[in-house]
């Protein structure tokens, strides 16, 4: 198990209760810019949550007037000053660079449990990014979505523009991107970038842990396989989506989750599943 320790996190807050894992950007008074550290805090933080398999479901959401203002603007300062020197190395830890922020929000997407985004305010930049990697989108009537990288004179590169596609018109998607304008939290319901618009964000935390409780409730191995399926569905054929269905479900038919789900059904209890175990002790990436 990793020897990472919640209480010691600079950039997040996380609970873990009722199979519901709630991590929280906590850095309001900086409108929960993405600092150096960040980066590493939310996969390690996703990671071991999936290694400790003790939630089902994870709930992201952020304290303040803002979700996030994406990029942390000292990293281009900083940046300005680091990438000197012999162009093909500066390139080449570039690459370095970029990947290694991709690798961030690829947790999301490769973490077993969905991941619920509950957002109010600015999403901005690197933001939208993060929210693109995620299963699902909620947020305030307040709430607006930037892909601001353009108009600060860069190109969107940690998963908007690969992600974005897939969830929303391509029309759109370009309109966003070239012109760096705001989507409103009406036009994010009605091109269907989030799923449901809540009035403040005590309703909105409310509406999304309710959610976050229904799919806790299921089988744990159930849900992974709904969203290993359609992550694979996404970037794959439809055959050979089928074919790794039928694969994947020689494996992983859940007898006694099927069995369990009728018996507590004509007993009028909640089911009780095993949950999905943990990694074996001491390979776990640092
Ligand atoms: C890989 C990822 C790439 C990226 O993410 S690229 C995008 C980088 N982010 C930005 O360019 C954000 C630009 N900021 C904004 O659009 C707006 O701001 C907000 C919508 C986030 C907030 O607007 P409002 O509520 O009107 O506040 P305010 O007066 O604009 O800002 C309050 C203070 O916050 C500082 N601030 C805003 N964004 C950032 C940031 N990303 N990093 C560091 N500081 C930031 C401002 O400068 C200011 O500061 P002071 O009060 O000292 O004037």
């Amino acid at each position: 198990m990793s020897d990472l320790d919640f209480s010691t996190l600079e950039t997040l807050s996380v609970t873990i209760d009722q199979h519901i894992a709630h991590i929280q950007l906590s850095r309001p008074e900086a409108l929960n810019s993405m600092i150096p550290i960040f980066w590493h805090e939310l996969p390690a933080t996703v990671r071991k949550i999936d290694e400790q398999s003790a939630a089902r479901v994870i709930v992201i959401s952020s304290q303040g007037k803002h979700f996030s203002a994406g990029m942390d603007l000292s990293v281009f300062t900083q940046m300005g000053k680091d990438f000197v020197g012999e162009p093909a190395r500066r390139g080449e830890r570039m690459r370095r660079m970029v990947l290694e922020l991709q690798d961030s929000f690829n947790a999301l997407e490769s973490v077993r449990m969905p991941v619920l985004v509950a957002m109010q305010g600015g999403v901005i930049g690197g933001a939208v990014d993060m929210v693109c990697a995620a299963d699902s989108r909620y947020c305030t009537a307040d709430t607006f979505f930037t892909i601001k990288e353009t108009e600060i004179g860069m190109t969107a590169d940690v998963g908007t523009l690969q992600r974005l596609p897939h969830l929303i018109p391509q029309g759109l998607v370009r309109e966003l991107a070239y012109t760096g304008r705001n989507m409103g939290a009406v036009e994010a319901k009605e091109c269907g970038f989030v799923n449901q618009v809540f009035a403040d964000q005590q309703s909105l935390l409310e509406g999304v842990m309710k959610i976050a409780a229904k799919i806790a409730s299921h089988s744990p191995l159930a849900v992974t396989g709904c969203k290993e399926m359609i992550n694979y569905t996404r970037d794959h054929t439809v055959a050979d989506a089928l074919n790794y269905m039928a694969v994947w479900q020689t494996g992983m038919f859940q007898m006694p989750d099927i069995q369990e789900a009728m018996s507590a059904a004509k007993e009028q209890r909640k089911p009780v599943y095993e949950e999905l175990h943990n990694k074996i002790s001491g390979m776990q990436r640092k």
